[in-house]
Parts: C-alpha cells; sequence; structure tokens
C-alpha cells in the first residue's frame, strides 16, 4: 500500500444549487481502498458526484497526481482518471453485457483493462455475455458496472454503495475484486451503508458528518465498538455490525 496522495481533496465546498453540502471537507488517499461511512443525508454521494465533475466545485481543490481536476467537465476527469460507479449503476436495459463493453473497448488496446480482463475478474459475467441489462441480476448488473469503470483503465475508481441490495455471496465477490484491484494499483474509494462489507473492503473508514470528513478509524474499530457506530453511524449497539 503506498501512502502517495494519489487524491488529495482539500477544503471542498460544494453542494445542490445554492444548498451547500461540502463544506471545508478534506482527505487524502493513495493507492489503497478507502471507505466512506456516515449516517443518511450527510453528504456521501455528493461527494462521489463532486469528485467526479457531476456537480460543481464551489470552493477548495481535488488534487489528483498533484493535478487539480475541480472545474473540469466530468468527461475529462473521467480521462486524468477517476472513474465512478453510481449509485443504482445506470445500465441500459436493452444492451448486452458484451455491448455495453464493447462501447468502451475501443479505448482499451494495450491497457491493463480490455472486456476480456473484466470476463477474467467477473468469470460469472463472462457467462452471461449476451444477456440484455435487464435480464441480469442486480450482482450480475454491479459487477457490469464495475467492469465498464475499469475499461477506463483510470488511476481511482469511485463506488457509491455498491453492495446494496446484494446476497453476501456476490459481496464476497465485490470485496475480492476491490482487493484485487488495489494489488493491481488502483485505489478505490467506497460509500457503503453495510459497515460489514465497507470493512472488509477498506481497512481505513473515514467517517461523514455534515458534509466534512470528522473522523477516520481502522474498519476493526468500527466493527467491535458500538459507541462510535452510535455517534457516528446513528445505529443501535445490537444491529450496527449487520448495516
Ligand atoms: N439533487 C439534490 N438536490 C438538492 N439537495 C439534494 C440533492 N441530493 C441530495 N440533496 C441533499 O444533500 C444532502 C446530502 O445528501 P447525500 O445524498 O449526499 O447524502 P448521503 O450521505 O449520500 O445519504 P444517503 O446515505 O441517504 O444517500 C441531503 O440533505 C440531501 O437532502
Amino acid at each position: 500500500m503506498s501512502t502517495a496522495p494519489l487524491l488529495d481533496v482539500r477544503r471542498l465546498r460544494a453542494g445542490h444549487g445554492a444548498s451547500v453540502v461540502l463544506e471545508d471537507l478534506s482527505f487524502g488517499m493513495g493507492v489503497e481502498a478507502v471507505g466512506i461511512v456516515g449516517r443518511n443525508g450527510m453528504g456521501k454521494t455528493t461527494l462521489c458526484d463532486t469528485l467526479v465533475g457531476f456537480l460543481p466545485v464551489t470552493d477548495g481543490e481535488i488534487l489528483l497526481g498533484g493535478e487539480d481536476v475541480s472545474g473540469r467537465a466530468p468527461e475529462k476527469i473521467a480521462g486524468a482518471g477517476i472513474a465512478y460507479v453510481p449509485q443504482g449503476r445506470r445500465l441500459f436495459p436493452s444492451l448486452t453485457v458484451d455491448e455495453h463493453l464493447a462501447m468502451l473497448a475501443g479505448r482499451t488496446r494495450g491497457k491493463r483493462w480490455t472486456p476480456e480482463a473484466v470476463y477474467d475478474l467477473f468469470p460469472r459475467l463472462a457467462q452471461r455475455k449476451r444477456h440484455g441489462g435487464a435480464a441480469l441480476s442486480g450482482g450480475e448488473q454491479q459487477m457490469l458496472a464495475v467492469g465498464r469503470a475499469l475499461l477506463l483503465n483510470g488511476r481511482l475508481i469511485v463506488m457509491d454503495e455498491p453492495s446494496e441490495g446484494l446476497a453476501p455471496t456476490i459481496v464476497d465477490v465485490l470485496v475480492d475484486a476491490v482487493h484485487r484491484l488495489v494489488d493491481e494499483g488502483v485505489a478505490v474509494l467506497v460509500v457503503e451503508q453495510n459497515l460489514r462489507a465497507a470493512v472488509r473492503m477498506a481497512p481505513r473508514q473515514l467517517v461523514m458528518v455534515s458534509g466534512r470528513i470528522e473522523a477516520e478509524f481502522t474498519g476493526d474499530e468500527l466493527l467491535t465498538r458500538p459507541d462510535l457506530q452510535r455517534r457516528y453511524l446513528g445505529v443501535g449497539a445490537d444491529d450496527g455490525a449487520h448495516r
């Protein structure tokens, strides 16, 4: 794991129109998996959308490899190396798995991540190549969404609630995929409501409170301390580990 600041977010301010959601938000990460957790409405999705350029930055900086990408259009930020797996997966119901990947395949020649490499990472997708997006299970859709993001051959992949609604066996596949990506030099920033999944994906967990990163814990600390779960995640001592 490298601690070099691949991503360095400094005093970020952003939101929806006149409504400021992120205020003075700072954190940094290297080529590693980092989780973002927090109660509902604290601004996690807003942060993801801002990092990838879907929402404008009002103030502050988003440095990727030392270069400020804030204020750039989403396609420029993707080109600079930040890929996005948004909440809800956003696939095309009528396109097959192969067609989804082929849309981006032209740019992947000679690069690490090609459709073949995605099928190698997710063999289950390879078995569903000719299935339409609408015919895929939730887990297969999530694998396809991750696969599409990988074809950008970026340096950082941002995932918003990837385990939402998925069976435990599929969550296992995603956890393994995150580890493999980090091993191969792709950083992963993952927002999760499911604390157990979050901790298995990322040893470093940042806690968001009211639009800022308020604290940082190891996954083990968060899992074993009901007081932290109550305070930062708003869950009771009994149900915290299951979220
Ligand atoms: N499209 C929007 N327009 C205006 N305000 C929004 C919009 N989307 C979210 N918000 C507001 O921004 C704040 C942060 O929401 P956000 O979805 O980023 O939080 P979150 O931490 O991801 O929560 P959740 O886990 O419920 O998705 C909330 O007050 C929310 O009401």
